[in-house]
């Protein structure tokens, strides 16, 4: 699914107005519907709920929402803040539609009129949404802050009014929404970590857009979905054997880090790679085969002499440290193979520390840091976005895939497209993860998926197996280990 940007939701709006057809203010009628019913669910037993309204059509909504509610009996007390203009036509519409309800109306001109807010209150925030195009001053500023004072729960209507929609808001005063009810699709502004405080949990209203709407080529953020994941998914041959699936070689470990190396070891063979060994410290054998029998030890003493060309694929790095002896292994593959590799952790530390190794990547390759480890290579950023940025062009350059794991892990691509990751969720911060994911990464390469499948399809297992996993684990107690225990029930509901 393509992240469109605020100027490309609104012509989608105007798409479905032409071609539905439907008017405007009956689309706002249905947007502000899918409020109201998700508030009727969800919400109930607050002292009163306050809505504040801009003269936008994000205030339309608003105003939409307080005459539903009222029509089932939920009443509100409405806010509308003046800021000099008259307001939008759903606006005024919907303003005087308004009046014929019980609803009391109060028009904000001065901090004076701001209410005292109680705890025990629900705060419904439709100042400004996606229309929003510079920093909120004035009286507006002033009422976000009063607002965010307040102590009682509030909930922003399609965006946290303050938020830029595709851009970092970083010196903006934003509204800090306990929910953010969104429409039709999420918004670029809520893939950034920087502003989850003020989203809080995001819900994605269905509006009904037109689905004819062609976005093709006007967007290169994608969101990962399952429709795209089927495709991308192989089933396996029946007269297939192991030699089908690939040889996967992973250098990994070392004394005090065999954790790595066996998570990474696993989540490769769970993958599906035919073949999987594991290139670790000879002293380090008895771990490796113990934990994980379906693998072969190679000792990492050998690195000099081993025939690298057998091997379909090499993931390496985790937990490998990064001493003259590991970075003198990376150095061997970077140098000895030319088919694309996986470098997670370690490996992309000992880059960090020699930058000239960068132009040693076989093309294809994939890199997977995470936020620290991708400033150390390619330097800090301010923002989210410059990330994005920086990796995109990273990409192109190197002609590699880059991963930069989070919480919607993204993978900028060597073509220039951004594929964001929808799976996952935070029970997966915890130590060992990653090199799970270095594991899948490895295996899917080895069994012939392209270096773009295996991120786009890596990631999403990943993060899949994850949420499969945390129905019975709990978030808390979720460790690497389990991601790697539900890879196959992932891998069963993607197949199904
Ligand atoms: N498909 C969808 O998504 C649908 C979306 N819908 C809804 O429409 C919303 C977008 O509405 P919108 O375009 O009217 O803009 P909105 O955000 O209400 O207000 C911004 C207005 O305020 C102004 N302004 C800007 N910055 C300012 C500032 N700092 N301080 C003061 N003023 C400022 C600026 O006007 P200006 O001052 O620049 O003339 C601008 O016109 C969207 O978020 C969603 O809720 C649904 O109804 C239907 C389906
Ligand atoms: N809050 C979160 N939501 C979704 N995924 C997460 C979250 N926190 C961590 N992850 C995922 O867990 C993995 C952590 O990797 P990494 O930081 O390399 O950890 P480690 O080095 O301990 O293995 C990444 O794939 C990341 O996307
Ligand atoms: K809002």
């Amino acid at each position: 699914m393509k992240i469109l940007s605020a100027e490309q939701i609104r012509k989608w709006d105007e798409f479905t107005i032409l071609n539905e057809p439907i008017s405007s203010i009956d689309l706002m009628e249905r947007a502000a519907r899918q409020c109201t019913q998700w508030f009727e669910q969800k919400k109930g037993g607050f002292r009163k709920i306050r809505i504040f309204c801009g003269k936008g059509n994000n205030g339309g909504d608003g105003l939409a929402i307080a005459r539903q509610l009222v029509e089932k009996d939920i009443l509100s007390d409405v806010y509308i803040l003046e800021f000099g203009s008259l307001g939008t036509n759903d606006f005024q519409t919907n303003l005087s539609r308004l009046h014929s309800f019980p609803v009391t109306i109060h028009f904000i001109q001065h901090q004076d009129f701001f209410p005292v807010i109680d705890k025990a209150d629900l705060i419904i925030d439709a100042l400004f949404g996606s229309g929003l195009n510079r920093p909120l001053d004035g009286l507006s500023l002033q009422l976000v802050q009063h607002l965010n004072k307040s102590a009682a729960t509030i909930i922003a209507i399609d965006l946290p009014s303050g938020m830029f929609a595709d851009k970092p808001s970083p010196t903006n005063a934003v509204i800090k929404a306990h929910e953010t009810l969104t429409f039709q699709q999420l918004k670029f502004c809520f893939l950034f970590p920087e502003n989850e405080p003020f989203f809080g949990e995001v819900h994605v209203l269905n509006i009904g857009l037109h689905p004819d709407f062609s976005i093709a080529g006007n967007s290169m953020f994608e969101l990962t979905d399952w429709k795209m994941i089927k495709e991308i998914y192989k089933p396996r041959k029946q007269f297939s054997h192991k030699g089908t699936y690939g040889h996967a070689l992973i250098v990994a470990g070392e004394k005090g880090k065999m954790g790595a190396a066996v998570l990474c070891t696993r989540g490769c063979l769970r993958s599906g790679a035919g073949l999987v060994s594991a290139m670790v410290p000879e002293e380090q054998f008895a771990i490796i085969q113990t934990a994980v029998p379906e693998a072969m030890a190679i000792a990492q003493e050998t690195i000099e002499t081993v025939d690298l060309s057998k091997y379909t694929t090499v993931g390496i790095g985790p937990g490998t440290g990064t001493s003259e002896e590991s970075a003198r292994l990376l150095q061997r593959v970077l140098v000895n193979y030319n088919r694309p590799i996986v470098i997670d952790a370690d490996g992309l530390n000992i880059i960090a520390a020699n930058d000239e190794l960068l132009s040693e990547l076989p093309p294809g390759s994939i890199l997977s840091p995470h936020p620290k480890e991708f400033e150390r290579i390619f330097g800090k950023t301010e923002n989210h976005l410059e990330r994005i940025q920086t990796a995109r062009l990273q990409a192109q350059k190197l002609f590699v895939y880059i991963i930069v794991k989070g919480h919607y892990s993204f993978v900028a691509c060597p073509d220039g497209e951004v594929y964001f990751n929808s799976t996952g969720n935070s029970g997966m911060a915890t130590g060992g993860s990653g090199d799970v994911l270095t594991g899948i990464l490895t295996g899917l390469l080895a069994q012939g998926y392209s270096a773009k499948e295996s991120c786009l399809l890596g990631m999403f297992l990943h993060g899949l197996s994850a949420d499969i996993a945390v129905k019975t684990t709990s978030q808390e107690a979720l460790v690497a280990g389990d991601i790697t225990e539900y890879l196959g029930k992932a891998f069963l509901s993607i197949a199904n």
